[in-house]
């Protein structure tokens, strides 16, 4: 098992602020990857560990580089970087973990790939290189080992990882610095020519024809002898490659030694070969074109959450028209991820159920194995002013010539700009990256894994303090609403979310609506799932953080994992674990009791999107507390903007974090949209209850 507790031998490790160091995933020229996991959270991270005083003075400002540029995008096909933490000698870059390893062992493992296997991780890439297109970036480095995957099953996630040697590029201007692995590398880098973005489309040609053939396009016993044989032969394609046209056409075309006859990225993007798959391909798509795979709302005017108008006036008002407008103009809040929800056939429903055996710590015991893959938003911790600093260092680099074929000798650095960054970020939400985004639906999957998590803002129901204010839809920079990197307040969100959504499981389900009852469920139980795990890393942490070591060794002798942390004095730990065990237990009794309640299902059915079925309850929710409100029957409307509230906060806060098979990954504009919601549900909250008051006053 890759995660859960135990898995990758943490409770051995070391610390690093908040992170138990596990195994070693991979070392690269600077530096050592560990698996690690957040001690509250329970998210599995890759630390890459760097040694700063090993580094010359261009590998510091290479790894710079890598840290500005990772710390700006947000994308699901570039590696996340969730925080750096800078020790004295080392620096810490916590990465997104991708438990599927990189490109190149995929290769090793299945030698050449199907076409259409190929066909979907270079559309994933094309989304990924969309993102640096727009940022005026260029990677330098492709290859298949920069290339991680998110999981070993046909939901893999390709991202693109090591940043070391991007660098930014204004428009027309021509790099000069060489870099690159030589297998992959442009030739006009290899010429020593000066070289600008197209680079890269070479490497993604090389990886293209590696994947589809099994071999490098061109190789070579050294750089010279490959140069020579990149300018003396032409590109051939082994006999017994059965390639269509379309990806015959694009390995030729971003093949092409003279980078101005190369393919362009507009015409990469729309080449014919990355055209959307047919659905019901097995490998996940996380690519689509414009709206392709977009879950709508259909929002309609009429659908308006919130009939009622501010009796106030002011703020209400003008965020309703403000929601009109984005009504009209938008297709609504859409969830994006990335499967084709045809493939999802309640064929499926059995194999999400099977238990797994107890792991070491025995903490396991009931959990199911499920498969997937994690998505996520999350934003960078550190705050912008470290950034300028190293910017500003960066650009007084000179570039130079360096060769990094082996194990590198120099490099140069980026010359990345915080400006450039900022300037660049306002188009994204129209730009073709952004359109290019993940869309599709399909019924949720709890995963076994602990999701990606970090230590932020809540917005809490019974606050008014949701964070509406300041919201941009800018793509970078962009506040995220995080769940609470406190135990006690996250796991009572969670079992608020829960006893929310477990209402709503039942409504459905009484309304012989079963199958979206069951959908609504497997959110339950991955909710549940999430506090389990939570639990899970509360309880780990206080062993490890134990002072004593007898205290420690009587601990670890123990059979049970919760029991442990009595020796702890962990009292909340304590009296919460045993309520969080037996709601998973009987969520995971009574999503088995649904799945037998729906009977035979057909195999065409799809699964109703839980997600959306969760979002349209909030809004009927806001709806009847409307109406409530005007009766005048205050008690009920609270109630019902309470859970209209917390519903919508599920979605904002926590949803992304959850696991789930696909994740919910929120575009910047839902966001915008459920905070917007929030604060009008909040807002009539407030006035409902000022209303019951002043009944109750005047009986
Ligand atoms: N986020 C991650 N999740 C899983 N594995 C990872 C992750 N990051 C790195 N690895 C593994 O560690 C290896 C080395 O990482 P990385 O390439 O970032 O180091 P590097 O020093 O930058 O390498 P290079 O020699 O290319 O400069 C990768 O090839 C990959 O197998």
């Amino acid at each position: 098992m890759a995660s859960g507790s135990g898995g990758g031998g943490y409770r051995e490790g070391r610390m690093v602020g908040d992170y138990m160091f596990g195994r070693q995933i991979g070392s690269g020229s600077f530096s050592v990857v560990w698996l690690a996991r957040h001690r509250v959270h329970g998210v599995e991270v890759a630390v890459k560990e760097i040694v700063m005083d090993k580094l010359s003075k261009k590998l510091q400002e290479s790894l710079l580089s890598e840290i500005v540029i990772l710390k700006h995008i947000k994308h699901p096909n570039i590696i996340r970087m969730h925080e750096i933490i800078e020790g004295t000698e080392r620096i810490y870059l916590i990465l997104e973990y991708c438990r599927g390893g990189d490109l190149s062992v995929y290769l090793q493992r299945h030698g050449k790939i199907l076409e259409a296997t190929a066909k979907q991780f270079m559309q994933q890439l094309a989304n990924g290189l969309q993102v640096l297109r727009d940022n005026n970036l260029m990677h330098r480095d492709l290859k298949p080992q920069n290339l991680l995957l998110t999981t070993t099953d046909d939901n893999v996630v390709l991202k693109i990882a090591d940043f070391g040697f991007a660098r930014s590029l204004q428009p027309l201007v021509l790099a000069e610095t060489l870099c690159g692995s030589p297998l992959y590398m442009a030739p006009e880098i290899m010429n020593l020519q000066k070289y600008d973005a197209k680079a890269d489309l070479w490497s993604v040609g090389a990886i293209l024809f590696q994947l589809v053939t099994g071999k490098t396009p061109f190789t070579g016993n050294n750089q010279i002898q490959l140069l020579q044989n990149i300018n003396s032969t032409d590109l051939r394609f082994p006999q017994d490659c059965n390639l269509s046209h379309d990806c015959i056409d694009l390995c030729k075309k971003l093949l092409r030694r003279n980078p101005l006859e190369r393919l362009t990225f507009e015409e990469f993007f729309n080449h014919p070969f990355l055209a959307q798959s047919k659905p019901d391909q097995p490998l996940r798509r996380i690519s689509s074109p414009q709206g392709a795979h977009k879950m709508t709302l259909n929002y309609q005017e009429e659908c308006m959450p919130f009939p009622l108008e501010d009796e106030s006036g002011g703020v209400d008002q003008s965020l309703s028209a403000q929601m009109n407008n984005s009504i009209r103009s938008t297709y609504g809040f859409h969830v994006r991820a990335n499967k084709d929800s045809s493939s999802i056939k309640t064929t499926n429903f059995g194999s999400l159920f099977k238990p797994i055996p107890m792991n070491n710590s025995g903490y396991e015991h009931d959990s199911y194995r499920m498969s997937g893959h994690m998505k996520h938003t999350i934003a960078s911790s550190k705050d912008d002013k470290n950034d300028q600093t190293s910017v500003d260092s960066l650009d007084l680099v000179e570039q130079e010539y360096v060769m990094v074929s082996g194990p590198p000798l120099e490099m140069s650095s980026s010359s990345l700009s915080n400006a450039e960054m900022r300037n660049s970020s306002p188009k994204s939400e129209n730009s073709p990256a952004e359109t290019r985004k993940n869309g599709g639906v399909s019924a949720p999957v709890p995963i076994v894994s602990t999701t990606i998590t970090k230590a932020g803002t809540f917005g809490s129901l019974d606050s008014h303090n949701s964070p509406v204010s300041g919201a941009s839809e800018g793509f970078m920079d962009d506040a995220i609403e995080l769940p609470s990197a406190n135990f006690i307040t996250r796991i009572r969100s969670l079992q608020q979310y829960g006893s929310v959504i477990s209402e709503l499981v039942k409504e459905e389900s009484e309304n012989g609506r079963r199958l979206e009852a069951f959908s609504v469920q497997l959110i339950l139980l991955a909710i549940w799932k999430q506090a389990v795990n939570i639990c899970h890393s509360q309880a780990d942490f206080s062993i490890e953080g134990s002072p004593s070591q007898e205290i420690k060794s009587r601990v670890n002798s123990n059979a049970s994992p919760i029991s442990r942390s009595f020796y702890r004095g962990s009292e909340s730990l304590d009296a919460i674990y045993p309520q969080i065990e037996r709601e998973f237990l009987h969520s995971v009794e009574h999503a088995e009791e649904l799945e037998k309640g729906m009977g035979q299902v057909d195999e065409a059915t799809e699964m109703p999107d839980a997600i959306e079925i969760i979002y349209q309850s909030a809004l009927a929710l806001g709806r009847l507390g409307a109406v409530d409100e005007m009766m005048k029957n205050a008690d009920h409307a609270e109630a019902c903007y309470a859970k209209a509230g917390c519903l919508l906060n599920f979605l904002l806060v926590e949803a992304s974090s959850v696991p789930l098979n696909p994740p919910l990954c929120l575009t910047n504009s839902d966001r915008f949209r459920l905070r917007s919601y929030i604060d009008i549900i909040n807002n009539r909250r407030c006035q409902s209850r000022s209303q019951r008051v002043t009944l109750l006053n005047q009986r």
